[in-house]
C-alpha cells in the first residue's frame, strides 16, 4: 500500500485527489495538508472532500508528518510546490507534481531535485490529453510548415496562470516536432494592428469563464481545410485518477524526472 500525502487538500484538485485516493486500489491517504493559517486545519479530510469520515485531520506543516506518507502529491501553486520539493528531497520521498505556472528557473530547480528523488511532473494527468500530445506529433509531422498553428484553451474563472500548462506543453510538442524554438515563435493573444500572421508563429488564446474544467484545441489551418485536435475535461476526477496512476507508477522508481508520457508508456525516451 502506498501512503500518499495530498498538499492543497481543500482546493479544487485537492478534494478530487482525496476522493480518488479513497477509491484507488493500492493507494491510501496518509496525510492531507493546507496552508498553515487555513481555518480548515483540523477538519476531517474525508468530510471536506465528500468522501465520508476518514479520521485524517488537515495539517498545516507536512514536515512534522513525514512518517505518515511515502509519496507527496502536489497540485497547489509554484512556491508551495517548491517548498514541498525541498521537504521531499530532505526526507527522500517521491513526488507527483501537477501544479502549473512554473518559471524556467523553477522547472530547473525541480529537474535538479530529480537527481535525488523520483518525480512525475505533468501539466495534465488525463489519459486523453496525453494521447492528444502523441497525435499532435503526428499532425505536425504530416502537416509541417504548410499550415498555421493556433492553440486555444478555456478554463474556469478562478484559474490564475495563462496560457494553461497543457497549452504550453502542446506548443512545446508541436514546436519541437517542427524544429522551431517556442520562445521565438509563440504569440500570446493579438491586439490592434498586429500585422499579417507569419507562418512559423504558434498562437495562444486563453479564455476564462464560469466553471469550465479544462478545454484545449490545437488548430492546423491550411487554405481549403483545417485539422483540429482537441480535448474537453468534464470532471477533475480524470486528472485525480491520473495522479493516482502516476503515484503507483513512480513508487520505487530510481531518481529521475518523469512525465505522464512515461507513466502511460507513450514516451519516446529509452528507459
Ligand atoms: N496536472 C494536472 O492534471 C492539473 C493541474 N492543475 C493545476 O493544479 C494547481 C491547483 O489547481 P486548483 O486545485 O484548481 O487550485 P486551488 O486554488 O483550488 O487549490 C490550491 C490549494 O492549495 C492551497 N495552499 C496554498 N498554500 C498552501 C500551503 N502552503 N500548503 C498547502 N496548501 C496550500 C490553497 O489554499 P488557499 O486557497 O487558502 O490559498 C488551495 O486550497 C494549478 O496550478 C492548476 O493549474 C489543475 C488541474 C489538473
Ligand atoms: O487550473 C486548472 O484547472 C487546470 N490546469 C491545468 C493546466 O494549466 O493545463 C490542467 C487542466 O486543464 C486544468
Amino acid at each position: 500500500m502506498i501512503r500518499v500525502a495530498i498538499s492543497g487538500a481543500a482546493g479544487r484538485m485537492g478534494r478530487a485527489l482525496i476522493q480518488a485516493a479513497c477509491q484507488y486500489e493500492g493507494i491510501a491517504l496518509g496525510v492531507a495538508s493546507e496552508r498553515p493559517d487555513s481555518r480548515l486545519i483540523g477538519s476531517d479530510a474525508g468530510e471536506l472532500a465528500g468522501a465520508g469520515t476518514l479520521q485524517i485531520p488537515l495539517v498545516g506543516n507536512l514536515r512534522e508528518h513525514g512518517d505518515a506518507f511515502d509519496l507527496l502529491i502536489d497540485f497547489t501553486q509554484p512556491e508551495v510546490s517548491l517548498a514541498n520539493l525541498a521537504l521531499c528531497k530532505d526526507q527522500g520521498k517521491a513526488m507527483v507534481i501537477g501544479t502549473t505556472g512554473f518559471t524556467p528557473e523553477q522547472r530547473q530547480e525541480i529537474a535538479s531535485a530529480a537527481t535525488e528523488i523520483p518525480i512525475v511532473l505533468a501539466p495534465n494527468m488525463s489519459v486523453g490529453v496525453n494521447l492528444c500530445l502523441k497525435l499532435l506529433e503526428t499532425a505536425a509531422q504530416v502537416l509541417g510548415d504548410e499550415v498555421d498553428i493556433e492553440i486555444i484553451e478555456a478554463h474556469h474563472r478562478h484559474k490564475v496562470d495563462a496560457p494553461s500548462g497543457t497549452a504550453l506543453r502542446m506548443g512545446e510538442v508541436v514546436a519541437e516536432t517542427l524544429g522551431r524554438d517556442l520562445n521565438q515563435c509563440a504569440v500570446y493573444g493579438r491586439l490592434g494592428f498586429s500585422g499579417q500572421r507569419p507562418r512559423e508563429s504558434i498562437g495562444f488564446s486563453s479564455l476564462r469563464a464560469g466553471d469550465i474544467v479544462g478545454e484545449h484545441t490545437v488548430m492546423f489551418a491550411a487554405e481549403g481545410e483545417r485539422v483540429e485536435i482537441g480535448h474537453k475535461a468534464s470532471s477533475r476526477m480524470t486528472f485525480a485518477l491520473g495522479a493516482m496512476r502516476a503515484s503507483q507508477w513512480v513508487s520505487g522508481k530510481p531518481p529521475g524526472l518523469y512525465d505522464m508520457q512515461d507513466v502511460l508508456g507513450l514516451s519516446k525516451k529509452v528507459s
